[in-house]
This record gives C-alpha cells, sequence and structure tokens, in this order.
C-alpha cells in the first residue's frame, strides 16, 4: 500500500484524578497528580518521559496528566494502545496510593477518563490524523467541522447534567466547552479542529490535523466509531470526492444544541439558509463514504466494514426510537441506558446524586472497579480488542516510527543511557552522538536508528532491573 491509503492516527488523552483521603493530612488535586508522577520521574528524570510503547506521558501545570498513544496506523492498534494509556495511569495511581500509605495516608485515587470535573472544568481528548498537505486545508475543513458537530450522536460519551434539581441527560461531555470552529490555540479558545500547523511529519507532504471535539470514551466499538468514521469521511474528502455544502451558520451553537437533542431532530440553522437535523447529515455524510468506500475497495475490509455496519445501525436506532439496537456499542446509549434502569429500579429523581456517581464511575478505568469494564465481564459492552492486546500494547511500540523510538528508549533505560526524545528526533546526551531525525511516521525500520541502539548495546551490559510497568 502506498503512504496515501494509509494514515498515521493517534489520540492524546487529559484524565481526571480524584482523591479520597480516610485518614491523616488530605492532599490537592495537584498534589496528588504529582504524586502519581513520582514514579515517572523516579523512572524518566521527568515528568514529560517517552515510554518503550513509543507513547507519550506528562503532566503539565495542574492536575491532569496527559497519555499521548504511540503514532498508529492500524485503527484496532489504535484501541489497544488507547486502552493500554488507561492502565498505565491506572498503574501510576496504585503507586500513589501505596506511597501515600508509607506516609501515613489512607486514600484511594481515582483516575477518570472523562471531560468534565466536578468545578466544571473541560479537559480533552484530541485526535492526531496524519492528512496530504497538498489542495486546500479549507476543502476538508468545510465538510469536517459540520461532520464533527452531529458526529456525537455516534460518539458521544454521554453526561448526566445537574444544576439544582434540574437534571439533563448530555450525548457529549464535551459539546459545552467548545468555543469556536477553527482556531490555532487549545486551550485560550476551544476550537473543534485546532489548524496549529505542527506535523510531526516532512511538513512539504503533511499536515498533522489535531480534532480537540471529540469525548473521551471508554467504550471500545464507540472509540472504533470515532475514529473510524473520521478516517473514511477524511479519505473521501482526500480521493476528491463531491461533497454539497453542509456547512452550518452557527456551529458553536449546533453542537450545544446536538447534545441536548437525544433524537437527532432538532433542525440546525445551515449557512447558506434552511435547515438540517443532525441525523440527516449524518445520513448523508454515512452514505456518502460508503460508497466512497465500495468504490475503493474497502467496504468489505475489516475493520471499515464493521465502522460502516454500526454507523448505520446507530443511526437507524436513534430514527426509529430503539436505542436498544446499540445499548452494548455506543457509549452515551449504554451509558444511558445503565443510568435509566438504576433510576427505575430505586425509584430515583433524575438529579439524583446517586446516579451523578454512577455517571462519574463509568469513566474510572480501574479494571476491577469501572463500571465499562463489569459490564464487558457480563457481556453488556462489546469489545474489539482483548486483555492480551491491551497488554501487550503496554510495553510494545506499533509497527510506525513507533517501534524506532520505543526500541530506543527501551534499549537507553536498560543502559542506563542518558537521552532526549520527541516524536521526531532521537538523541543520547553525549557530546560525541547526533541527533537523529525520524521524519517519516510510517517508516520503522531504519540502519540510523539500529546503529545507535548498536553503540547502546556495546557501551556497557544491560541494566535489567526496570522500574515496575512504566515502560
Ligand atoms: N505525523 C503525525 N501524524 C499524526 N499524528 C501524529 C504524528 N506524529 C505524532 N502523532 C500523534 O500526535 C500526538 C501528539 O501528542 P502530543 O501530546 O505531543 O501533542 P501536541 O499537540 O504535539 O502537543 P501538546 O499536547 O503538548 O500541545 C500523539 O498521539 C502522536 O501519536
Ligand atoms: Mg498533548
Amino acid at each position: 500500500m502506498s503512504a496515501v491509503d494509509r494514515r498515521i492516527i493517534g489520540i492524546e488523552t487529559e484524565f481526571g484524578v480524584n482523591a479520597t483521603f480516610r485518614e491523616g493530612p488530605r492532599l490537592a488535586p495537584e498534589e496528588v497528580a504529582r504524586y502519581l508522577f513520582r514514579k515517572v520521574v523516579a523512572w524518566g528524570r521527568s515528568s514529560n518521559v517517552f515510554l518503550s510503547n513509543g507513547s507519550r506521558l506528562y503532566l503539565d501545570v495542574g492536575s491532569h496528566p496527559e497519555y499521548a498513544t504511540a503514532e498508529c496506523v492500524d485503527l484496532l492498534d489504535v484501541l489497544a494502545h488507547d486502552k493500554a494509556g488507561e492502565l498505565i495511569v491506572q498503574d501510576l495511581a496504585d503507586d500513589a496510593e501505596q506511597r501515600l500509605a508509607e506516609e501515613g495516608m489512607d486514600a484511594t485515587i481515582y483516575v477518570l477518563k472523562n471531560n468534565v470535573d466536578s468545578r466544571g472544568n473541560s479537559y480533552g481528548s484530541h485526535e492526531n490524523y496524519l492528512i496530504r498537505r497538498d489542495g486546500r486545508l479549507e476543502r476538508v475543513t468545510d465538510t469536517l467541522v459540520p461532520f464533527l458537530v452531529t458526529r456525537q450522536l455516534v460518539s458521544g460519551a454521554g453526561r448526566l447534567h445537574v444544576v439544582g434539581e434540574r437534571a439533563t441527560y448530555l450525548v457529549s461531555q464535551r459539546a459545552d466547552h467548545m468555543w469556536e470552529g477553527l482556531s490555532s490555540a487549545t486551550t485560550r479558545s476551544r476550537p473543534i479542529i485546532n489548524t496549529r500547523d505542527e506535523p510531526h511529519a516532512d511538513p512539504e507532504r503533511y499536515r498533522r490535523l489535531h480534532v480537540i471535539v471529540g469525548d473521551s470514551t471508554m467504550s471500545q466499538t464507540t472509540t472504533l466509531l470515532r475514529i473510524g468514521t473520521t478516517d473514511l469521511v477524511l479519505r473521501m474528502l482526500e480521493a476528491g470526492t463531491i461533497v454539497p455544502d453542509l456547512a452550518l451558520a452557527n456551529p458553536v451553537q449546533a453542537i450545544r444544541d446536538v447534545s441536548r437533542d437525544p433524537t437527532g431532530r432538532r433542525p440546525l440553522a445551515r449557512q447558506r439558509g434552511g435547515t438540517i437535523t443532525a441525523l440527516d447529515m449524518q445520513r448523508e455524510l454515512l452514505e456518502l463514504a460508503s460508497r466512497y468506500a465500495a468504490g475503493a475497495g474497502i467496504a468489505d475490509t475489516a475493520p471499515y466494514d464493521q465502522v460502516l455496519e454500526l454507523w448505520d445501525r446507530t443511526l437507524h436506532a436513534i430514527d426509529t426510537d430503539n436505542l436498544a439496537l446499540v445499548d452494548t456499542e455506543v457509549e452515551w446509549v449504554m451509558k444511558k441506558s445503565l443510568l435509566d434502569s438504576y433510576a427505575d429500579r430505586h425509584g430515583l429523581a433524575p438529579h439524583d446524586e446517586r446516579l451523578q456517581q454512577l455517571d462519574l464511575a463509568w469513566h474510572d478505568v480501574h479494571p476491577r472497579r469501572g463500571l465499562v469494564p463489569i459490564l464487558q465481564r457480563a457481556g453488556r459492552a462489546r469489545t474489539l480488542v482483548d486483555d492480551a492486546r491491551v497488554a501487550r500494547a503496554m510495553h510494545e511500540p506499533p509497527q510506525t516510527r513507533a517501534r524506532l523510538r520505543g526500541d530506543f528508549v527501551r534499549a537507553a533505560q536498560e543502559h542506563r543511557r542518558d537521552f532526549t526524545c520527541d516524536w521526531v528526533h532521537l538523541k543520547l546526551n553525549d557530546a560525541a552522538s547526533r541527533t537523529v531525525v525520524c521524519k517519516d511516521p510510517f517508516v520503522s525500520v531504519d540502519a540510523r536508528v539500529e546503529e545507535l541502539i548498536a553503540s547502546i548495546r556495546a557501551g556497557s551490559a544491560p541494566h535489567t532491573e526496570r522500574p515496575g510497568s512504566v515502560g
């Protein structure tokens, strides 16, 4: 396959961290996050490290650890590496609990993969898609923005939003926190797509599209829909498919409206006049994407066959008011059905505190305590990658540039060599070494990196006692 047929994808996730203290002093969330990173700092001498599976793990200011998956080309690899990130951060929490206990603090730390904390702060899950540089960016974004505004119908994580005694079930966690359509800044103004031009690849050929708008997703099938539908829409746009003008008059208003309308039928004002519903918009894009996929010969190829089937079934479920058709696969529907049945069983008002607790527990990444792993074991949350594949992804990089980085990091760690790296560069911190620049994210074999690793191995015997499971 040529590079055009493949696409590099990575997901960055910011986690929420909560702690409850039973005994001893209490710590602020920022301090808890710092405890979480003690193990990382001990391992990599920094709170911003690259791991041997090719990922990046870091703590900026504040209390939200971030895990950015390695560059993947296989959609199921993205799922495995995204899940691996949950377990790696959970490991840090387990370790931090132990350290706190040793210091006389009896605490439970919760790692939450959601997008809004109890104070209303929002944190993100950013998707990165490698796209071709040629052609005008607007040709992609003109369609991509309305697609993303309505994509929540198939990929929203759902949120019980309570103000006083008023409870609203929202389709999306993130929708209320988007303030612009396009922008080159992420935090100041929160755009749907960030156009900052930092491709981590040959800038003559590629761009890295930074999608800020998505919810963090726990359900594997929902993550597949999130990245799979977007990949298909990008593919058809890159192939030059003529798409009718779908632009919305006010994307930022529309995204909130769609989030408040689980029926998908509320009319959204179009830029060219008239209205369209979220369901119709998604239906139109699905039809175009299906036709494109059939023409490109990928409609029956895994996992695109699954993406198209589930995309279609989800829209049909919403259209026919039969959400049970996707209640083990689409996250906002899964969560809604759990909350509804719990409220029914216990006769709870929609704003009941216990329902809000359930909503939080949904996002708990703990493999035994979290609701999604529990539903998985009960056969009520469909999975696509098994535990063994996720466990492998905690240590093994995907077969992309990430493999070069991962192998380098592992060798340097084993031989206790000081090193620096980022997505593109690898360097040993000594005067003699030159920086190896890995510009092509598809390339997983490189003689220069092999030489670099051989020079590490020749320099000293390996240091085998490696700390825990980070790295
Ligand atoms: N050429 C590429 N194309 C698409 N995705 C890429 C490419 N190179 C790296 N990525 C992915 O982009 C993500 C970068 O994560 P990182 O957190 O460093 O993002 P950033 O936007 O560069 O920086 P920050 O979050 O600090 O603003 C990773 O998930 C990585 O796998
Ligand atoms: Mg990031």
